[in-house]
């Protein structure tokens, strides 16, 4: 399993995080257990905020909660200057309870409720991304009924088809999100926005997909953004002051992915924005991405206890453990492929293939696929590396089971920063017949 940030092994044979023995967090916290380590979260946000600049490119990093999100994540987002996107009231709720400065808070959502839009226009949140026609008349009569005026971004459908998971391409001509930029309305709607006392339009916003591991993509996206930009200036005669570019930067979960080196592609990015816009004689919009994965999937880890093994007729070795899809539904939804050691004997010798499977009543409910293991015993610490992102986000209650709790670590210390539910936390929304 490969470490990253501050794990490491120690002299007892143990996996350590953020300084904090993973067997000692599992007598204090029980399993499963989302552990993160804070240290690289705040590092990966400082590798954004140092390597996106440009003495002549005004840039933005806004994280991406849906990989992620609680009130001491927005804490920590705040601290480290980047700003946030949300995707749903819940999310924004849960931002303005952890008193994220409003006007850094960029909301998205193909079907965003009216009540939903509401709230962030009576919050006064910084843009909306708006996805469809249909939205901005939404957002128009809000506005009026409340005699607000609201800051826009328009998402458009670059067309560009990435090369990764299906469920995760976000740009292909058939895709639920954004406005097509082929579309032949799109200059009427931008006149159109143009002209709207309630709405401020300052640009657009295109995601292409996520965890993309071929920088091309990226620049491709560019490319075609800013012709798009050009095409629009002189068709509208409008200044597109912002292009916010979204997230998908890609991780390692397992040996097959060799994700970009951020630093090269960031300060690429920038560049070639930069001679795009030299080339169109056009001011450089201000140039806005949203990582999300990219932030904190290497930064977690979830621990699980051994429970049973099983070597079924066919030859295949099951590890049983505590947890499963409910807590990390990526290998069933996306066919992902994690990596996983035995926390408690990390120098032990590997002794077989091993498939590491979790307790709900789904043949899928896979976490790890024919992993190397030393044998696993009863009681024994699974630890699967890179759940940071879209593990605890996606958590559900199948088959009733209770949510994990998170935890920061950081510098020997562990910090719970959500608690385990529990059973009552199960029934609490139930009703008698
Ligand atoms: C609009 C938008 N922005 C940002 C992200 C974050 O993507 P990632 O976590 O791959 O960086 C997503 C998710 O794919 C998204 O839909
Ligand atoms: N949930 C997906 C990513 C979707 C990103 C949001 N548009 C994953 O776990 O990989």
């Amino acid at each position: 399993m490969k470490l990253f940030g501050t794990m490491k092994i120690n002299e007892l044979g143990h996996l350590e995080i953020g300084k904090c023995d993973s067997t000692d967090l599992v007598k204090k916290y029980g399993t499963p257990l989302y552990v993160m380590d804070e240290t690289l979260i705040r590092d990966n946000c400082k590798l954004f905020k140092t390597n996106f600049t440009s003495k002549n490119i005004q840039t933005e990093i806004i994280y991406a909660s849906k990989a992620f999100l609680t009130l001491a994540m927005c804490t920590l987002i705040n601290e480290e200057g980047l700003s946030l996107d949300v995707v749903s009231g819940g999310e924004l709720y849960t931002a303005i309870k952890a008193n994220f400065p409003t006007h850094k808070i960029y909301m998205h959502g193909n079907n965003k409720t009216k009540e939903e839009l509401t709230m962030a226009i009576k919050t006064g949140i910084g843009r909306i991304i708006v996805d469809n026609k249909c939205e901005l008349d939404l957002i128009e009569n809000i506005c009026k009924a409340y005699n607000k005026k609201i800051s826009i971004l328009l998402r458009v459908n670059p067309g560009i088809e990435t090369n990764t998971h299906e469920y995760i391409k976000t740009t292909k001509n058939s895709s639920k999100f954004g406005i097509s930029i082929f579309d032949k309305d799109i200059f009427n709607i931008v006149n159109k926005l143009n002209s709207n006392k309630y709405i401020d339009f300052k640009g657009f916003h295109s995601h292409i997909g996520s965890q993309i591991l071929n920088e091309e993509s990226f620049y491709e996206e560019i490319n075609v953004m800013m012709n798009f930009i050009k095409e629009v200036s002189e068709k509208c005669g409008t200044t597109i002051q912002e292009l916010n570019l979204g997230g998908g930067f890609g991780v390692y979960y397992s040996k097959k992915d060799r994700p970009i080196n951020l630093k090269n592609l960031l300060k690429n990015m920038l560049d070639k924005i930069k001679s795009k816009a030299d080339e169109f004689k056009l001011p450089y919009p201000k140039i806005m991405i949203e990582p999300g994965r990219s932030i904190v999937a290497n930064a977690g880890t979830t621990l699980y206890q051994v429970g049973c093994t099983k070597k079924t007729h066919s030859g295949k070795h099951y590890v049983f453990v505590d947890g499963g899809m409910n807590d990390n539904p990526r290998t069933a939804l996306y066919n992902a492929q994690y990596e996983a050691a035995i926390a408690n004997r990390m120098n032990d010798e590997k002794e077989g293939i091993y498939t590491i499977t979790g307790r709900c009543c789904e043949s899928g409910d896979i976490i790890a696929k024919d992993i190397s293991l030393p044998h696993p015993n009863i009681g024994d610490i699974i630890a699967v590396s890179t759940t940071g992102a879209y593990n605890y986000s996606m958590a559900s209650n199948y088959n009733r089971l209770p949510r994990p709790s998170v935890i920061f670590v950081k510098n020997g210390n562990s910090k719970c920063i959500v608690r385990r539910e529990t059973y009552e936390d199960i029934i609490k929304n139930d009703l008698p017949l």
